[in-house]
């Protein structure tokens, strides 16, 4: 990659109005705002956001640079300081060395073969959640985006903690939604009260944030005492070991991540459930083929085998698309902590590089008449092979990838086919879905379908 051998400029500066600079055009239209950059500019704009400088970057191969060759001159942003009242210091807030040790010690809890034993969980979490979903009335429509919230919601609680939420799941997953959607409002707010004062919201999320503790630190202590071993991912990460230390995380550490693998592993997987559902709504061809595919490889059993579902490579390429079309990530954020430089431009120490999977995803230069839904994209041997590997980052890039990206697919997979091989579904008539760039790129508005 070229770096420093040009003379350096100042990144071109994007107009704005004095003292709010590009604010506003943001808060109004982010999406709009971001495609018209970069119809205007060839590889890099300096915007003013929120008092702060801020530098986006549209090639892959500068996105690469950034998340993966030069990854150790940035750190987090500060947007990630509100989450870290929640989160506490768990991989997505945590920084430099302690979040190295961190993912060292959390990986092999996500390698294939652990996944492999959580895909049952899953499956038979997915089954019980199709049943319910069959004993309701038919006849009205269904808020698909909250019913997917629900069953990720079940199925992270349940892959963390297993069989230990029975009887618990609904006050464990209530808590822990309450201080997920809390921290995002908190996120999002222009204004926000220290975390001290009693608000009617700081109160609530700190009782939320007792119930989670309570039940997260009781579990540990049990566990720890009577030397239980679960497969479960609290069970995997409980008996990490550094391989470079032998240490082994404290309570308060692994609370952390267990809330953090449940803020971060949820709500995204239900967007993009919700997004895929909604596209299938408007493609017939694609839900036909897809049902045909779940029919043959999955059969009639209730509960299919969980090795059945790596041979669904259409439910993958459809997955795929549709996180290309709407990545839940579709903004990354990093400060940087030197002068970096992108061909002959400077970010300045301190300042902020943006990069951008939506705009990567809908880049005409790699993806041919971007807005077109066409799974076939990522079929074996098809276009995406040819492409630059961070043309498409769904999951992030370099060291910072998601962790759960493997434990996202899987799930996305067994939800889908299950969910097509169980219902035919059509769009409720006059609803203009069109996404709404929050934390996650959400639709304007849940996503609702008739069942048959
Ligand atoms: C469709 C679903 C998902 C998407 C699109 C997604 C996307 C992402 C992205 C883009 C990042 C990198 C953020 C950055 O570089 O700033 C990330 C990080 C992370 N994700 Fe996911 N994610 C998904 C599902 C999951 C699941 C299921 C889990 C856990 C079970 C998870 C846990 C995490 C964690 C812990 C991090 C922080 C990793 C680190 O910094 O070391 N994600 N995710």
């Amino acid at each position: 990659m070229e770096t420093t051998d040009a003379p350096i400029h100042q990144a071109p500066l994007h107009p704005g109005l004095p003292f709010f600079g590009n604010t506003l055009a943001f808060l109004r239209d982010p999406l709009g705002t971001l495609c018209t950059l970069q119809r205007n500019h060839d590889r890099i704009v300096h915007l003013r956001i929120g008092g702060r400088h801020q530098y986006l970057v549209f090639r892959p191969e500068d996105t690469k640079h950034i998340l993966q060759e030069n990854h150790r001159n940035y750190g987090r942003s500060p947007a990630f300081d509100v989450l870290k009242i929640f989160l506490g210091n768990g991989l997505l807030t945590s920084d430099g060395d302690f979040w190295r040790r961190q993912r060292r010690l959390a990986q092999p809890a996500f390698h294939r073969q652990k996944l492999a034993a959580l895909a049952q969980t899953m499956v038979s979490e997915t089954a019980d959640w199709l049943d319910e979903l069959n004993r309701q009335d038919l006849k009205k429509s269904v808020n698909v985006s909250q019913a997917f919230m629900d069953v990720t919601m079940r199925i992270v609680c349940k892959t963390l903690f297993g069989s230990d939420t029975i009887g618990k799941l609904d006050g464990l997953s209530g808590a822990l939604d309450s201080l997920n959607y809390l921290a995002n409002k908190r996120m999002l707010s222009p204004i926000r009260f220290p975390y001290t004062w009693p608000t009617p919201n700081n109160l609530r999320s700190k009782r939320a944030r007792m119930q989670v503790d309570s039940f997260i630190y009781g579990l540990i202590d049990q566990r720890r005492q009577h030397h239980e071993a679960k497969d479960d991912l609290l069970g995997m990460l409980l008996s990490a070991e550094d391989e470079e230390t032998g240490e082994r995380m404290s309570n308060q550490q692994l609370r952390d991540e267990c809330v953090t693998i449940f803020s971060a592993g949820h709500e995204t997987t239900a967007v993009s459930m919700a997004w895929t559902i909604h596209l299938l709504t408007k493609h017939p061809d694609v839900l036909a083929r897809l049902q045909a595919e779940s029919q043959s490889v999955l059969g009639d059993a209730r509960i299919p085998a969980p090795d059945a579902f790596r041979s669904l490579t259409y439910t993958l390429q459809v997955v795929q698309e549709s996180l290309r079309l709407y990545p839940p990530a579709w903004i990354l954020s990093r400060r940087a902590h030197n002068d970096d430089h992108i061909g002959s431009y400077t970010i300045p120490t301190g300042d902020t590089a943006l990069l951008c999977p939506y705009l990567l995803h809908r880049d005409p230069l790699n993806w041919p008449d971007p807005e077109r839904f066409d799974p076939d994209r990522f079929a074996p041997g098809g276009p995406k092979e040819n492409l630059h590997s961070y043309a498409y980052l769904p999951f992030g890039g370099g060291p910072r990838l998601c962790i759960g990206n493997q434990f996202a697919l899987m799930e996305l997979q067994i939800l889908l086919s299950m969910f097509v091989r169980s219902f035919n579904f059509k769009a409720l008539a006059n609803q203009r879905i069109i996404p709404k760039p929050l934390i996650t790129l959400r639709p304007n508005q849940p996503i609702r379908v008739i069942l048959s």
